[in-house]
């Protein structure tokens, strides 16, 4: 049997421009007033069985919100239908109907007859609502003075206490402590258990995971993928790493092209950047330029470029290099950075006792890590040619980063490989 059904709907919103005209020019130009449409919703299609759980995901701005506050009807398509089989509860925008100088207990009076409760059904659900909201001691106050805390569990157990066919969550686990939260979602899986049909917004997308029999992402007001948790939530990080990575490259160019540029002037104003003994450094490049690095990139196992990796994939970090003045005595070194500076790993030729005495005046480097092996987060890198006693040629300070994803959200810095063993 369906619950929900959603056929060819599309919503557009207004962007108005000129909001902070005067009221003189707003009456006098009150019929130009200049806006731009925008559609929020394209044409989505999709039905929703009962008892049913469906996990909506995607980006900020895609899109959920809006078809969610359709699917409750506080808003309305401007093409398509939506029908909905049962009585609905949503908890969005909780709390929007209550009155502030209102009870607790007036309110609940209040918003459960909103939501279709008659008042002997409120007054037979009274103690579990007020029970569950744990506001036993404040509920004859005004709900003003209320916390958002506590006016957030008031209105979620007033929602999820109308006993509805249809239940609808928008991020509303985001809000509220832990312990709240814990038991928010307890609820939800209880009425999920006793058959209810609900559709769950969340960014969180290990609670869609385990809440959801279905998940469906939307991505500019469109459904991108539906279908089963961990393949559309698998597209759905493949789609952000891309992204992501797409960014990073943008940024990392930049970088690499006001490198190309200052190297370049560099050499026409005569080693402007030049560090003596008593010279300080210059902010995140320093060094002689007796050797020149350029062009730093990242490459993934099969030589493309990549910002964005899994803890588990091979990660290369490459640059060119150009010895000038023919010096014999270079040391290449990498170091790697959490973003608040923790030293994850450093190395260079020279400990390592790596032969440069025949390399070539110009050439690139390749620096293999065969597994990133390092836990989630973004990482900074420091590239560097300098002399065996640490004389800086060319020093390049945390100007290069990196992210790396991982499906195990572990603590640390990096992950040694290991294994579980039980007996
Ligand atoms: N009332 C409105 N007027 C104008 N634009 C709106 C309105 N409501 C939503 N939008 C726009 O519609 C698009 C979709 O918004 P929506 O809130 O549905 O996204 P979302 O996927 O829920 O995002 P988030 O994850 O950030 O909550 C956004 O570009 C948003 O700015």
């Amino acid at each position: 049997m369906i619950a929900i059904e959603v056929k060819g709907v599309y919503k557009k919103f207004r962007i108005y421009y000129d909001k902070n005209k005067t009221l003189k020019t707003h009456i006098l130009f009150w019929k130009r007033q200049r806006f731009e449409e925008f559609w929020a919703l394209k044409n989505v299609n999709f039905t929703v069985d009962t008892g049913k759980t469906i996990g909506l995901i995607g980006q900020n701005g895609s899109g959920k919100s809006t078809l969610l506050k359709l699917l409750t009807k506080i808003i309305f398509p401007d093409q398509g239908k939506i029908n909905l089989y049962g009585k609905v509860s949503s908890l969005l925008e909780l709390g929007a109907g209550f009155h502030p100088d209102f009870t607790g207990k007036e309110n609940i009076y209040m918003n459960a007859s909103i939501l279709g409760l008659t008042k002997r059904q409120i007054d037979n659900r009274l103690g579990e609502i007020i029970q569950f909201s744990e506001l036993e001691e404040f509920i004859e106050n005004p709900v003003r003075t209320y916390s958002s805390g506590m006016y957030m569990r008031l209105a979620f157990s007033i929602a999820i206490n109308v006993n509805p066919d249809i239940l609808l969550v928008d991020e509303v686990l985001a809000v509220g402590d832990a312990s709240f939260q814990k038991k928010c979602l307890e609820k939800i899986k209880e009425l999920k258990r006793d058959g209810k049909t609900i559709v769950f917004v969340s960014h969180d997308l290990s609670i869609i995971e385990k809440l959801c029999d279905e998940v469906i992402w939307v991505d500019g007001g469109i459904i991108k993928e539906r279908g089963q948790c961990r393949r559309v939530i698998d597209s759905y990080l493949v789609f952000l790493a891309a992204k992501e990575n797409q960014k990073m490259i943008h940024k990392n160019e930049m970088t690499n092209k006001k490198e190309a540029l200052s190297s370049g002037s560099e050499n026409q104003t005569s080693d402007v950047r030049k560090v003596t003994d008593s010279e300080p450094s210059v902010v995140d490049r320093w060094g002689n330029m007796k050797v020149l690095i350029s062009d730093v990139k990242f490459l993934d196992e099969n030589g493309q470029i990549k910002y964005v990796f899994d803890t588990s994939e091979k990660c290369v970090i490459t640059f060119d290099y150009e010895v000038k003045n023919r010096i014999q005595d270079i040391v290449f070194g990498i170091g790697i950075y959490t973003s608040d500076g923790i030293c994850c790993y450093g190395t260079n030729t020279y400990i390592e006792r790596v032969d440069l005495e025949k390399i070539s005046l110009q050439g690139k480097i390749f620096f293999e890590i065969p597994v990133v092996s390092l836990i989630e987060g973004t990482y900074l890198v420091d590239v560097a040619a300098h002399a065996s006693d640490g004389l800086p040629y060319d020093y390049h300070s945390r100007r290069y980063s990196f992210k790396v994803h991982s499906e195990i959200k572990d603590v640390g810095i990096f992950r040694p490989e290991h294994k579980w063993r039980f007996l």
